[in-house]
């Protein structure tokens, strides 16, 4: 089904846009995940800048070129500064990605990322069991970790469409879902399962191609499709997970045209 679609040229012009265009990414991340984030943004060919105070978390995103809310770690100031740097995203018309950490599980923040469904994100970036805990659905996990297959949580997806302009479920074959579109991506690594914060950098990156492509779609399914081809490559070097963690970031940066064409597994029947 694709009332809109994603092609491989899609993802790959998506990559040369960001590398030219080096896109700003103000970010709201949780406190595990800050100076990954930050590296995996530099790795890839974006810009970080992790301004997340209340008192300049609104002014930010009128300068920033798109916005991630990562509910991690939430403070009471955080989440102020999330509702400022989301409402004043949306005011610019700039993306903004939500990152609902932990939705499903944890009854207080599952109602903050909720209620930050009312401006209206481009991309919710979350894991399978989170997007079904923030639709409602059953399939929420204990903690931040997924139990539950991306491809159960189309429905929970779907249903979240009426606030969110994509929905974006990760998990052995990610699942990005639109109005009438579902795109399909394998690939990958399991190993980005073993290191922390793969999914917030991941998050991280679907801001930064939302700010540079045509459409949400697009931005959403290159940045899934970056991440799965830089773990790829750096699966083929180690097991471990350590190392894993350095060759991924190492992997965003080698990641090139020819790369994308040979290993991006794109399904969009
Ligand atoms: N079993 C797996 N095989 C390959 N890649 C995976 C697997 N599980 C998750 N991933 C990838 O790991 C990254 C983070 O996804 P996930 O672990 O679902 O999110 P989070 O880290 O937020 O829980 C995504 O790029 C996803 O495609
Ligand atoms: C371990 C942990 N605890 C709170 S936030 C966080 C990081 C989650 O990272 P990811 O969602 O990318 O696995
Ligand atoms: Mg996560």
């Amino acid at each position: 089904m694709s009332a809109s679609t994603v092609t491989l040229d899609d993802i790959v012009a998506a990559h040369r846009q960001m590398r030219e265009r080096n896109p700003l990414v103000q970010c709201l991340t949780n406190t595990v995940s800050v100076q990954f984030v930050a590296n995996a943004l530099l790795a890839a060919g974006a810009a970080p800048a992790m301004v997340d105070n209340p008192e300049e978390a609104a002014g930010f995103a009128g300068i920033a070129d798109a916005v991630l809310v990562n509910l991690g770690t939430p403070t009471a100031a955080q989440v102020e500064s999330s509702r400022l740097a989301s409402a004043a995203a949306r005011e610019a018309g700039k993306p903004w990605v939500l990152d609902p950490v932990g939705a499903g599980g944890l009854p207080w923040r599952t109602q903050v990322a909720v209620e930050l469904l009312a401006n209206h994100p481009s991309v919710i970036r979350a894991n399978a069991s989170e997007v079904m805990g923030l639709a409602g659905a059953r399939g929420a996990s204990r903690g931040v970790d997924s139990s539950a297959r991306a491809a159960d949580s189309v429905d929970a997806a779907r249903s979240l469409l009426d606030r969110a302009e994509i929905v974006a479920a990760s998990g052995d074959v990610d699942h990005v879902v639109g109005q009438g579109s579902l795109v399909k991506l394998g690939g990958g690594s399991a190993l980005l399962q073993r290191v922390t914060a793969t999914g917030c950098a991941l998050g991280a990156l679907t801001a930064a191609y939302c700010s540079i492509s045509p459409n949400a779609l697009i931005g959403a399914v290159a940045a899934h499709a970056h991440v799965a081809v830089a773990s790829e490559i750096a699966a083929r070097s180690t097991s471990r997970p350590g190392s894993f963690a350095a060759a991924f970031l190492d992997g965003l940066d080698t990641v090139d045209e020819s790369l994308l064409r040979e290993l991006v597994r794109l399904d969009t029947a």
